[in-house]
């Protein structure tokens, strides 16, 4: 079984680039982790992962529509109750997107372990170091669940 599984979405890069840097800090917790966009996610991967760590960009006042899709289906057949896990997102103006997704997680049975990083635009400075605290942490929460 795979420790983290990250899944995130993406038009302009911003939310991939976010991603990368907590996939950094996954690593250092010596845990074992992969990367995904929303739409190479299936469901037996997410059944594959004790951690998952979801992002989006803030589309509209909210996280994208395939990220919900995958909240809303492939995560409620994974059955997501015995995981592990938290949000991040990339916004312009507001930040809802981050929030809504967090719940969501919750509200589906994922136990949020590290609080949520939504990055203003561009990760850099001490955002980046936020985004590789998250992974970290989740990491080694999965690790405890090995
Ligand atoms: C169609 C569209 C709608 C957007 N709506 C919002 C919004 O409501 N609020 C906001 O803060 N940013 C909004 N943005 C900005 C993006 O969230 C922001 O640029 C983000 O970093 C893009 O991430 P990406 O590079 O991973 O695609 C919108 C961008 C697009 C393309």
């Amino acid at each position: 079984m795979l420790d983290v599984l990250i899944i995130y979405d993406t038009n302009t890069g911003n939310t991939e680039k976010a991603a990368q840097e907590i996939l950094g800090g996954v690593k250092e917790s010596g845990a074992s982790v992969e990367m995904k966009k929303v739409d190479d996610t299936t469901v037996e991967d997410l059944k594959a992962a004790r951690g998952i760590i979801l992002g989006s960009p803030n589309i509209y006042g909210n996280y994208s529509g395939k990220m919900r899709d995958l909240v809303n289906s492939k995560l409620v057949q994974a059955k997501p109750s015995d995981k592990v896990g938290a949000a991040f997102g990339t916004y312009k103006w507001n930040d809802d997107n981050l929030k809504n997704l967090q719940n969501d997680l919750r509200w589906k049975g994922v136990r949020i372990v590290s609080e949520g990083v939504n990055v203003h635009r561009h990760s850099n400075g001490d955002v980046v170091k936020k985004l590789r605290e998250l992974g970290r942490k989740v990491g080694e929460e999965a690790k405890k669940a090995r």
